[in-house]
């Protein structure tokens, strides 16, 4: 898997702004919100364009738009929602697909309770939103989903990644089967017991949302 970590100082003053215990949650979500259209730019190098030309007040001029079909955004529910529009302000045109899946708090393993993804992905590039990627287990199930439909490039936009979580991605490459990027604001050091990212930013979904029973 290519993995590119952000390493710009403005990502990295929002990351740390992001970290902060006392940030409240309409900070955190302006923050998700602005990582995001910062990490947009890089998860979309290589969204497919096909040449055109355009006629300037000058001259006729060579430039791109992008192909058809248009790339899919995937945020997971609930915490990829705090990342979705900063996504749509790069790639307005872009489709949105749902994901809901939680954690099961003793197991580590993603529930899906929720999808709403065109049935047929053929030759679509995809974007997946998830501010954490901890074990790995929610971003692989999401992956499977769409690689199960015919997607054959996946992007996944983090705000936070631990070794292991993409230690597994890269281990069910094989049989995911189409490259996967991975691109995250920040890379933390561990996982603690509690399948937290460590030293993370805590649960990002109650930060943006609050918490839930
Ligand atoms: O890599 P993993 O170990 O699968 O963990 C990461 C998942 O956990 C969080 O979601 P959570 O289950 O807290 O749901 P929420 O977004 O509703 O808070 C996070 O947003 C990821 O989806
Ligand atoms: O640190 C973590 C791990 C999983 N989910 C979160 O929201 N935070
Ligand atoms: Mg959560």
């Amino acid at each position: 898997m290519q993995v590119h970590v952000a390493d710009h100082p403005l990502i990295s003053h929002k990351l740390t702004l992001l970290r902060d215990e006392t940030t409240d949650s309409p900070t955190f979500r302006r923050l998700a919100d602005e990582l995001v259209t910062l990490l947009a730019y890089e998860a979309t190098r290589e969204v497919r364009v096909e040449p055109i030309d355009v006629k300037t007040p000058v001259a006729m001029a060579r430039g791109v738009r992008l192909s058809d079909p248009r790339p899919l955004v995937v945020p997971i529910l609930r915490a990829g929602l705090g990342m979705l529009e900063g996504m749509q302000r790069l790639l307005p045109t872009a489709e949105v697909g749902f994901l809901g899946m939680v954690r099961n708090e003793e197991t580590f393993d993603p529930v899906t309770y929720a999808e709403r993804l065109p049935d047929d992905l053929t030759g679509r590039q995809c974007y997946v939103l998830d501010p954490m990627l901890a074990t790995g287990g929610s971003l692989a199930a999401a992956i499977h989903f769409l690689v199960k439909r015919g997607a054959d490039h996946i992007t996944a936009v983090t705000l936070l990644a631990a070794p292991e979580g993409v230690a597994r991605i890269e281990a069910e490459l094989e049989s995911i089967g189409v490259p996967v990027t991975l691109v995250t604001a920040g890379l933390d050091e561990r996982l603690n017991e509690l399948g937290y990212i460590v030293p993370g930013l805590g649960d990002a979904g109650d930060r943006l949302y609050g918490v839930v029973g």
